[in-house]
């Protein structure tokens, strides 16, 4: 059974499952863990804005599902001792709703928008003016009698936050006076992650069982808490609660997380373009077909993963599979040896 939780993407989240988020989330820049860099930067810029008493400067945060946009941009808000609303791009239909949350933002208030990228052109067009000068012209009436009144905002800050960075068109992007892309945290912070959450959760963990989860987790927080919610029930249905490294074992392994924190979707698209595509290259639409999985899910999710650890790679004429991920499915190349991995 595949467990959609593993693909670490928000809307997959049963409600149970956001509530088990949730009480995870870290609240402040001192309890996020990792993305040093732009942690630091932003722990400036609202410093700085603090001090001068002007709105932060708009932000987008962007990265593969799971990384801690939705907590980098409440932190910020916490951290500005500012209100936050927060909407989404496909729930801004028309005009008129962007409208109604920008006229009730208060001094210096964040609006988060989540999947920035799904805004409606139309939509999009009024958030411009009102990000750069703080104000938007609305109509009023149709036909004849139409009009355009301009109503002017409490200056505030957008916080936007996308999986697909390379689908935001470039007014929007350029509106943003901070731009910080989120990447996969290594093992060892995510074994702080995990030891944190076990705290919190009061689930006594060994560290050694800890980094297990930390490795086998894609590099996603939300993974890691996931699976170690999943352990901490193998902990108390098969051990006597504490979760030891071999519960951490035996329950990653019930889970379908490989030896390499690859799961079963991640196995068997390079398991397709290796025995149906002799390796590739080979088209995402005709990958995704194959696996029965969507074009964009494999391209935001899993894709972005398997490049970075050397399993795949993308070329002009598609995607191809690497030596590693032959050795890691123990398949030997076939083809004529040495040319195989050259391009
Ligand atoms: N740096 C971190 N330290 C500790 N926990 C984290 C960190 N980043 C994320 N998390 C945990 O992972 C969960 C998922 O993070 P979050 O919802 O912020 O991801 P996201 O980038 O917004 O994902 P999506 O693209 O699906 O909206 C959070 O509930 C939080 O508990
Ligand atoms: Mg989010």
């Amino acid at each position: 059974m595949r467990e959609d939780y593993l693909r670490g993407d928000e809307e997959q989240l049963s409600p149970k499952d956001r509530e088990f988020e949730r009480a995870l989330r870290p609240l402040s820049f001192e309890d996020f863990t990792g993305q040093a860099k732009i942690v630091e930067n932003l722990r400036v810029f609202v410093h700085a804005a603090k001090k001068r008493n002007e709105p932060l400067d708009h932000v987008l945060l962007h990265g593969p599902p799971g990384l801690g946009k939705t907590t980098l941009s409440n932190i910020i808000a916490n951290e500005l001792q500012a209100g936050i609303k927060i909407t989404s791009g496909p729930v801004l239909d028309k005009p008129s709703d962007l409208a109604g949350l920008l006229t009730n933002l208060e001094e210096g208030d964040v609006l988060f928008i989540d999947e920035i990228h799904r805004l409606n052109p139309i939509v999009e067009e009024y958030l411009y003016s009102a990000m750069e000068d703080f104000r938007i012209d609305i109509m009023l009436d149709s036909g004849p009698n139409a009009r355009s009144v301009q109503i002017s905002l409490n200056p505030f800050t957008l916080i936007g936050a996308t999986t697909r960075s390379g689908l935001l068109t470039s007014p929007l992007r350029a509106r943003f006076g901070i731009n910080s892309r989120l990447e996969y945290y290594d093992a060892k912070l995510l074994t702080d992650i995990v030891s944190r959450s076990a705290g919190i959760l009061q689930t006594p963990i060994d560290e050694i069982a800890a980094y297990e989860i930390a490795r086998r987790s894609r590099g996603t927080p939300r993974i890691a808490n996931m699976l170690l919610r999943r352990t901490r029930d193998f902990a108390e249905v098969k051990g006597n609660g504490t979760i030891t490294l071999d519960i951490a074992k035996i329950a990653l392994n019930a889970l379908d997380v490989d030896e390499n924190g690859l799961d079963e979707m991640d196995n068997r698209i390079l398991l397709t373009i290796i025995d149906k595509f002799k390796g590739g290259p080979v088209g995402l639409g005709t990958i995704a077909t194959a696996c029965g999985e969507e074009a964009e899910t494999i391209e935001e999710v899993y894709e972005p993963f398997l490049i970075q650890e050397g399993y795949l790679k993308r070329t002009s004429r598609g995607r191809m599979a690497t030596e590693l991920a032959y050795k890691h499915l123990n398949i030997k190349p076939t083809g004529t040896s040495g040319t195989l991995f050259d391009l």
